[in-house]
This record gives structure tokens, C-alpha cells and sequence, in this order.
């Protein structure tokens, strides 16, 4: 395991852009410049990843850009774009953030690579593959090597490969846009009553997290996500800025992007936390419904299995299982209570252990994950190998990303 190709040095890599076709220049997007924020919002909203029947489109807002794309140690020169040289028009996009990942026992300086996005009328320019080139230039310019990427295509050895999984939440607007359909042997009384949620959370000590709360947490989540083979290592800046939207207080905190709660026992520690965040689907051509409103699961910590010695035993395992059903489901009744129609999550984490009782159902979709210039035996990603759509195992992947 380690890195593929032979090592080099910002020097050895050229200053300047990768060449581009006549009539299109390349162009650095300054994301704190609202117009050009919104040239990556529209370019997004008409252009990016849809779902296999294309009768939904991600629509990530501007204020999940400002949450995504400035975090601690953010570079402006990563946000690349091509604009139309006659017309200034944003014809594709493609960022990275600085990451640190741990891959098994290494610690690896890294970037995730996010939002690579070539506008409809222009895929078959292979721009792609130029914008990779351009923004791996770029970040090796400063050192670095190392990329982790998702995506629903297959390509060249994924790293890990998780389901997606989706709770339903509104189900009556779930099946008037076509998300999920009613089942032949059940009535739509039926199917309402089963995913029907109680307007109060259940778990005792469960209150949003607070600026105070994060040494605490951080310590519960980096003592979690131990046993994982591929995770994040946050800085307390870092988990400040993915959990409480950042310090500067115009952005997600108040838009509500990002979710995070925390569960404080008797004694006034933190036994527990989790997050989700806001990222809605537009529903292309629907008469009535515009918006699907979706919460994804992001990350969470509990320290229900830390007393044991083997972390593996049985009642190690059941004891987690039973704090993730009851905090997982208090996050559902809370993505309810925000107008979420549906909550998503996937394979990874130990999202096995409570996925069937909690209701998720299995998606019909897979997100690979890559690891650019970095040779890795592959992670659990918590699918089961006969591919069958029974209960998944519990995975080893503990990176969550947007
Ligand atoms: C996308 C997505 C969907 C859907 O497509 C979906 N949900 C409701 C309706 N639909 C059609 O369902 C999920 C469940 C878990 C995690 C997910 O995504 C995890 C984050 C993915 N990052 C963005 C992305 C998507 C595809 C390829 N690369 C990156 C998803």
C-alpha cells in the first residue's frame, strides 16, 4: 500500500494551465464574489448529477457551496472553471478542499475532489479529463499528491463501494413524484402508517450541538471511527466548520445546511452525536412538486461499545446497534420535522446495524470511492459479496462525503 506514482516536487510540475480549446479560457472562480458564486449554482442546478431516469437533479444552494467549498485551509486557485470567451458564460466547474485521510495506519495529506460538472450541450468536448489534469495540477503545485473522488460510474478500482439507502419520510409525496411506488400487496394507508414518525425526538439529553460542545465531541468522534480503515482526520477548526457551519455566522448556521445534535447524559458528558445535512433534489417536470427535500446522513460517534475489550463481541455490537436505532431515529424525526421528504444514508459507517429496523430501504444506486495516485487494498464498504440485497454487514469505511 502507498503511493503509485514515483515522488516529485511542486518544482518539477509546470506553472502554467493545461491548453484549452480555442473558444473557452480557463478561469479561477472566486466563490466569496456572490455573482460568480452564482455562475456555479445555475452551471450546477442545470447541469450536474442526475438520477438514472433523469426525472430528479441535485440542487445544491449557495449556501452549501459556502459550506462545502470554504472550509479551514481552503485554496481560491482549487475552485476551477471554463468560461465561453465571447460570453464570459460558466461552461464547466471542478473543486478540491485539503483533506487529511487515514488510510489503515498512514496518514496521508490529501484533497477531495467535488463537483466536477461539464454543461450539458459540451460532454462530448472530453473537457472532463483536461479539468482533472488542470486541478491535479494545481494541487500538486502545493505539495500535494493524494485525491479522494466518489462516483457513480465504474471506474478503475474503487477503493470502497457502498449502497445508497433511502427513509422514507413524506411517503405520499415520494410516490406522487415517482421516488417509490406503492408495493402491489399493500394499500397507500398502509404504506403511510409504516414510515409515519412521532413529532417528538425519544433519546434523553438530546439537544443541538453548541460552539462549547466541540473538544468534547471531537474526542468521542475520533475514539469512534478508530476501528475505520478509511476516515478524516478533523483539526477542532475543521470540526467546527463541517458540525457548526463554520465561524462566520451568515453561512450554513443559519441556512440550515448542516444538522449536528449531541446527547448529554446525567452527568453532563456526551455519551452520543450525530449530523445530517440539507442537500434538496429539484423534480424535473412534476406539475405540483418542484423540491424533494432530503436529509443525508452525515457523520455520528457513540460510546455505547467503548467499555469492551474486543469491540467485536456480540454484546459489544448489540449494545451499539440499540443506541444507533434509538439516536438514528430521533435524526429521521428531526429531518421530518425540517420538511425533509426523505433521508438517505449509505452502506458505510455502522449504518448496517440499524438501517432495516429504522426502514431505509435499499436505493438502486452505488457510490464508488477512489483514491487518486494511492495503492490501497479495497475497504469494506458494507456490502455484502453475493450480492444480494439482504442485511449488509458492517462496513470498515468511516468517510462521509458531500
Ligand atoms: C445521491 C443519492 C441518492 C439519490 O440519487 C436519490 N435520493 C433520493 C432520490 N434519489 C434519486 O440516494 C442516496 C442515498 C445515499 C447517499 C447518496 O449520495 C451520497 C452523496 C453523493 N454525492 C454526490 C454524488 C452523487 C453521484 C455521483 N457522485 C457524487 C444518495
Amino acid at each position: 500500500e502507498g503511493p503509485i506514482d514515483k515522488p516529485k516536487k511542486p518544482e518539477d510540475i509546470s506553472d502554467k494551465t493545461l491548453p484549452m480549446l480555442a473558444e473557452f479560457e480557463w478561469t479561477t472562480v472566486d466563490i466569496e464574489d456572490n455573482e460568480q458564486l452564482e455562475d456555479v449554482f445555475v452551471l450546477l442546478n442545470e447541469n450536474y448529477v442526475e438520477d438514472r431516469d433523469s426525472e430528479f437533479r441535485f440542487n445544491y444552494t449557495k449556501e452549501f457551496f459556502k459550506w462545502a467549498l470554504k472550509c479551514p485551509g481552503w485554496n481560491k486557485d482549487w475552485n476551477v472553471g471554463v468560461r465561453v470567451k465571447n460570453t464570459g458564460k460558466l461552461i464547466a466547474f471542478i473543486s478540491a478542499i485539503p483533506v487529511t485521510l487515514r488510510v489503515r495506519s498512514n496518514i496521508i495529506k490529501s484533497v477531495e475532489i467535488n463537483f466536477l460538472c461539464v454543461h450539458k450541450q459540451l460532454r462530448a468536448k472530453r473537457l472532463a479529463p483536461v479539468l482533472i489534469k488542470e486541478i491535479t495540477r494545481r494541487v500538486n503545485k502545493t505539495d500535494i499528491w493524494q485525491a479522494l473522488y466518489t462516483g457513480g460510474a465504474i471506474l478503475p478500482s474503487p477503493i470502497a463501494t457502498c449502497r445508497y439507502t433511502h427513509r422514507p419520510l413524506n411517503w405520499n409525496k415520494l410516490c406522487d413524484v415517482g421516488f417509490t411506488a406503492l408495493p402491489s400487496n399493500s394499500t397507500n394507508a398502509e404504506m403511510v402508517a409504516k414510515y409515519t414518525l412521532p413529532k417528538v425526538t425519544a433519546t434523553p439529553g438530546l439537544r443541538v450541538m453548541e460552539e462549547k460542545d466541540i473538544e468534547e465531541t471531537l474526542r468521542l468522534f475520533n475514539r469512534y471511527q478508530e476501528r475505520f480503515e478509511l476516515v478524516q482526520n478533523f483539526t477542532k477548526e475543521e470540526f467546527h466548520h463541517w458540525f457548526l457551519g463554520g465561524l462566520d455566522s451568515t453561512s450554513s448556521k443559519d441556512s440550515n445546511v448542516i444538522y449536528s445534535y449531541v446527547i448529554e447524559d446525567k452527568d453532563g458528558k456526551i455519551t452520543d452525536f450525530f449530523s445530517f445535512y440539507s442537500l434538496p433534489f429539484s423534480i424535473l417536470n412534476h406539475s405540483v412538486h418542484k423540491d424533494l427535500g432530503i436529509g443525508y446522513l452525515f457523520y455520528y460517534a457513540s460510546d455505547a461499545d467503548f467499555n469492551y475489550a474486543e469491540r467485536y463481541n456480540e454484546e459489544a455490537t448489540s449494545k451499539l446497534k440499540k443506541r444507533l436505532d434509538l439516536i438514528i431515529r430521533d435524526a429521521c424525526i428531526l429531518a421530518n420535522n425540517s420538511k425533509m421528504d426523505v433521508f438517505n444514508a449509505l452502506t458505510s459507517q455502522d449504518n448496517a446495524l440499524f438501517l432495516d429496523d429504522l426502514k431505509f430501504g435499499s436505493g438502486d444506486g452505488f457510490l464508488n470511492f477512489y483514491l487518486f495516485n494511492y495503492k490501497a487494498f479495497p475497504i469494506h464498504g458494507g456490502l455484502l459479496s453475493n450480492k444480494s440485497n439482504d442485511v449488509e454487514k458492517r462496513s470498515n469505511l468511516g468517510i462521509v462525503m458531500l
